[in-house]
């Protein structure tokens, strides 16, 4: 797990999650999340969470947008990087829940971004997730 500089992000990608962020739906926690997957034709995918008075029936940003590109057709291996951003000074880290769906679908060497208005991390999604349950993996990955 590394800690990176502002300058490492893509700006374009963090300013998609942060715009992603502003559609959030989370009056419960009050945690507004964006995220922005980077296509390697160029596109850019978004998601944000999305929570339910039933709390557990709550969904991540990340894996809104992972699930809006598999429903548009897209392949885990048309998705180049993950982008985060989280209002405030602390960038966190992807739950478990997510680090799972995330790695059905990503290379383990695909980057994760986490960005704020004051930090920014990074790691690949096989650093978030070592040694991951796989069953039949790479038919959804390709
Ligand atoms: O990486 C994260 C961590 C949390 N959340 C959401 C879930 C819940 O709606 C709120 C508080 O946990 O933030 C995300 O979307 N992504």
């Amino acid at each position: 797990m590394t800690k990176k500089t502002e300058n490492d992000v893509p700006a374009h990608l963090k300013q998609q999650a942060k715009l992603a962020s502003t559609r959030a739906y989370a009056p419960f926690s009050n945690f507004p999340v964006g995220a922005a997957l980077e296509l390697t034709n160029g596109e850019i995918i978004t998601g944000c969470n999305v929570e339910n008075s039933s709390y557990g029936l709550s969904n991540c940003a990340e894996r809104t947008a992972i699930f809006t590109a598999i429903a548009q057709g897209y392949k885990g291996s048309d998705i180049r990087s993950v982008t985060i951003y989280i209002p405030g000074s602390e960038a966190v880290a992807p739950c478990g829940a997510c680090r799972q769906v995330l790695a059905e679908f990503l290379a383990s060497d695909t980057p994760v971004f986490s960005t704020s208005d004051g930090q920014e991390r990074q790691w690949s999604i096989g650093e978030l997730l070592p040694d991951a349950f796989s069953f039949n993996l790479e038919t959804h990955r390709n």
